[in-house]
Order: C-alpha cells, then sequence, then structure tokens
C-alpha cells in the first residue's frame, strides 16, 4: 500500500502511544491517531512500514460509543495529550490492555489485564509543568508546549492547558504577563525551558538554558514581585549549575505520607494524589517492614526507602541524580541511607537484601540490574515501571525463578498514553537460576 493510499478500517483497540489500532485483511497492524475503539473510519497512509502502518484520519463512517468531545482547545494541534477524546473509563480501559498486552507478548507471561487504579481528578492534577519558551526572529516569543507531529514547532499556551493544579494554572498567564515583551525579564538565549511546580510554599520557577542572567538578582526578585504565588525562581545557564535567582531556597512537598525538600532537577511524580496510592501499594507489597534489608533502587527523592525506614526496615536507597540524592538524604530517618551512583555498579555491593524495590526511567533496568538480582536473589521484588514495554523486558530478563505475585497499574497521567504499573515478584524457593 503506497502512501497516501485511501482506504477504510475499523479501530478495535488503543495501541502503547495511544493511536487506534485497527487490522487489515491481510494482517497487517494500522494505526490512526485520535481514534477510538469502535470508531469505523477512511484514512490515508503516511507511512508504510511493512507490516504496519500508520495512517492519518479523513473521515469517520461510524463514531466509537466511547468518545468525547476533547475538553481542551488545543488538543488537535498539541502534543501534550493523546487520549481526550476518550471517555475517562475507556481510557482505563485503553491502559489495562496495553500493559496486559505487553506482559504477554513481549515478557511471555501468562496474565489477564490488570486493575488499573483510575484517578480521582482527571484533569487539573499535574504539580508539575514545563512549558519551552522560544524567542523567534523579529523579537517574537512563543511560549507552550510541542506540536502534535512536529515537535520543532511551540503551540501558544496562555490559560488553555486543563492539567495543571491550580496553583500552576494561575501563576503561567500571570508569568507571561510579567516578563514582558520580548521576554527580557528572563534569561537571554534563543530557547528556555521553565518548569513550575506546585509546592507547599507557592510554586516554584526553574528556568533552564540561555546564558548567564547578568541582571538576574533585580529582574528575578521584580518578576516575583509581580506574580502573586511565585515562591521561587532558580536558573541553570546552559553548561552550569543550578542557582537561586530569587526567593526561598526550599521548598517542600508530602506524597505517600513523606515530607521531601524539593528543588529543581530532581526526579519527583507529577501527580500527588495517585502517587500516594502508588506508594501505600508499594509499601503494602513489602508487608512487615521491621529489621529486612530492603534496596529502593533508582530511589529519586526516597519516598518509599524513607517510608519504610520510618517503619523498621534497614533501606539502603540507590540513586545516580546528586539534586535527588541531596534531597533523598534531608531529614531522612535513621535506617535509610543513600549511595550516588549507578543502580547497576551499586546493586551487587548492597545485596543480599530481603526486599528489592527497583523504579528506573522509561528506559527500564541496565542488563546488570538483572544479573546481579538473579546472582544474589532477594524473597520479593517490587518493580515500579513507567513503561510497559521495558517492564516486560526484564521481567523476561529476570527468568523463571520468581513469580509473579501481582500487577496493578496506576493511572499518574489522565489524558495521556504515560501509565505506570507495580509489579511484585516473590522468590521460588525450589527453582535455581538456569
Ligand atoms: C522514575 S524515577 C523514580 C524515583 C522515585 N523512586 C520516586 O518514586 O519518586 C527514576 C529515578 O532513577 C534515577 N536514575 C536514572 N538512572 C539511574 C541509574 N542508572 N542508577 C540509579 N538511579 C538512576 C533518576 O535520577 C530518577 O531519580
Amino acid at each position: 500500500m503506497t502512501p497516501d493510499a485511501e482506504w477504510t478500517v475499523g479501530i478495535d483497540g488503543i495501541a502503547a502511544g495511544g493511536d487506534g489500532v485497527g487490522r487489515l485483511a491481510d494482517g497487517r497492524v494500522v494505526f490512526v491517531p485520535r481514534t477510538a475503539p469502535g470508531d469505523r473510519v477512511s484514512v490515508r497512509t503516511v507511512r508504510d512500514g511493512g507490516r504496519w502502518l500508520r495512517a492519518e484520519a479523513i473521515t469517520f463512517e461510524a463514531h466509537s460509543p466511547h468518545r468525547r468531545p476533547a475538553p481542551c482547545r488545543l488538543y488537535e494541534r498539541c502534543g501534550g495529550c493523546q487520549l481526550q477524546h476518550l471517555q475517562y473509563p475507556a481510557q482505563i480501559e485503553a491502559a489495562s490492555r496495553v500493559v496486559g498486552d505487553a506482559l504477554r507478548r513481549i515478557g511471555g507471561l501468562e496474565v489477564s489485564d490488570p486493575e488499573v487504579r483510575p484517578a480521582e481528578r482527571e484533569l487539573g492534577y499535574r504539580n508539575r509543568v514545563a512549558f519551552t519558551l522560544k524567542r523567534l526572529r523579529g523579537g517574537r516569543v512563543v511560549a507552550g508546549f510541542h506540536a502534535r507531529g512536529h515537535p520543532g514547532r511551540i503551540v501558544e499556551v496562555r490559560d488553555e492547558c486543563l492539567l495543571p493544579e491550580a496553583p500552576i494554572a494561575e501563576v503561567w498567564p500571570a508569568l507571561r504577563e510579567a516578563w514582558g515583551a520580548g521576554a527580557t525579564r528572563l534569561p537571554a538565549g534563543r530557547e528556555l525551558r521553565l518548569t513550575l511546580r506546585s509546592i507547599e510554599e507557592g510554586v516554584l520557577l526553574a528556568i533552564d538554558g540561555g546564558r548567564a542572567w547578568s541582571e538576574g538578582a533585580d529582574q528575578a526578585a521584580a518578576l516575583r514581585a509581580a506574580v502573586p504565588g511565585l515562591a521561587a525562581i532558580w536558573h541553570r545557564a546552559e553548561g552550569g549549575d543550578w542557582v537561586l535567582a530569587a526567593g526561598r531556597p526550599d521548598g517542600h512537598d508530602t506524597t505517600g505520607g513523606e515530607r521531601v525538600v524539593v528543588r529543581p532537577g530532581a526526579f519527583t511524580q507529577v501527580n500527588r494524589e495517585v502517587a500516594g496510592a502508588l506508594h501505600d501499594a508499594v509499601r503494602a507489597a513489602v508487608g512487615d517492614p521491621a529489621g529486612r534489608r530492603i534496596v529502593d533502587g533508582y530511589c529519586g527523592v526516597g519516598l518509599h526507602g524513607r517510608r519504610l525506614a520510618r517503619d523498621g526496615a534497614r533501606v539502603v536507597g540507590l540513586e545516580l541524580d546528586p539534586a535527588a540524592v541531596e534531597a533523598a538524604r534531608e531529614g531522612a530517618p535513621a535506617g535509610f541511607r543513600v549511595i550516588e551512583g549507578a543502580a547497576e555498579e551499586t546493586l551487587p555491593t548492597v545485596l543480599p537484601a530481603d526486599v528489592v524495590i527497583v523504579n528506573p526511567p522509561r528506559a527500564g533496568l541496565h542488563r546488570g540490574v538483572p544479573e546481579a538480582l538473579r546472582h544474589d536473589p532477594p524473597a520479593t521484588i517490587v518493580y515500579v515501571s513507567c513503561d510497559p514495554a521495558t517492564l516486560a523486558r526484564d521481567l523476561e530478563r529476570l527468568g523463571s525463578r520468581w513469580t509473579l505475585r501481582a500487577v496493578t497499574a496506576f493511572d499518574l497521567f489522565p489524558q495521556t498514553s504515560h501509565i505506570e504499573t507495580v509489579v511484585t515478584l516473590d522468590l521460588d524457593p525450589k527453582t535455581t537460576d538456569s
């Protein structure tokens, strides 16, 4: 089928990236963005990948009962969300299918589609939002999100985005007003990444990129005074370190009962409500932690490990990012220590352990991590994953010595195709590593 050919397909599911997916009579799979299970749609091929095709919808011959008008008026142009055209229960069902499919297809596991814990708030849930600001020729400034299908372009966002928590939704338009024509009150540079993080004290603004801010202190102070709710402004010039430009050095936030310091850079989950439920699930999967040796791998600011140490475990956190390590150590309970470095190098030095938690970035575990776990197996592994495909690959690499106790997914990112999964594995004492 050549690009530009037009034909009709029935959509019967949602693929991992959020596209609707259907099948041709000859078995080839077709991906069509912004379609829903139950749609029948005439499409045009935009890419022929051999056994799969990517296509765009031209007209709908039948509409899915799971559709709804997208709540955001930027949805068609913005690259941030993929599932706003689906009613929320259909988003949850799609997430369950995506995780189940990955575990069966890539992981070779015999599992059914898992339970997905929905969010209470499907909008207004993000405590962190990153915008991109570009200075164009002629002094014009655009600031917003990357465009759908054109990541180099920026879709202007004023007050349209429906995902941020209320404090961010209020600060962003006020900040745009306050930075002045040509954004001259911000650091110079063609492109800046502006991250707003809502914290107990208000909103923290982290400006990443641009040149050193020679008049930073004055301009940042003026900006902060002009934007109600802005608690602190940080800047990191290209090739430099984070510098506090105005306001308070420390912000705080609480997730899953743990209050931690928030500074720019260190990873924290964006959805405090669902992340709290996820942390409770990890805590429950560990069982009674008293006196047990636990590794919190890829610990970030140490939310799992700190809580388990408070409950009596001896916990070692493993974390690569120095900013996260610093936050994890601040105010940590006795019984929780953190080793800075790559988990694939540090894990073998802290095994054996009773329980190992791993929560890697999207790329999943470095090969060295399953190797170390096979060599020195813990009784329980709790794997928290933000990518079902790499999760499934890693479970396969762990081998057959562990049995799957539970799989639960959490909708930390409503309206998007991202999904977080928690898998608990128990060592089968009768088996040996082959
Ligand atoms: C998905 S976050 C999880 C953080 C934490 N568990 C939480 O719930 O907030 C992944 C973390 O792994 C860290 N990281 C990335 N690569 C790593 C590696 N090779 N070894 C150790 N930590 C790593 C990142 O800096 C980040 O803090």
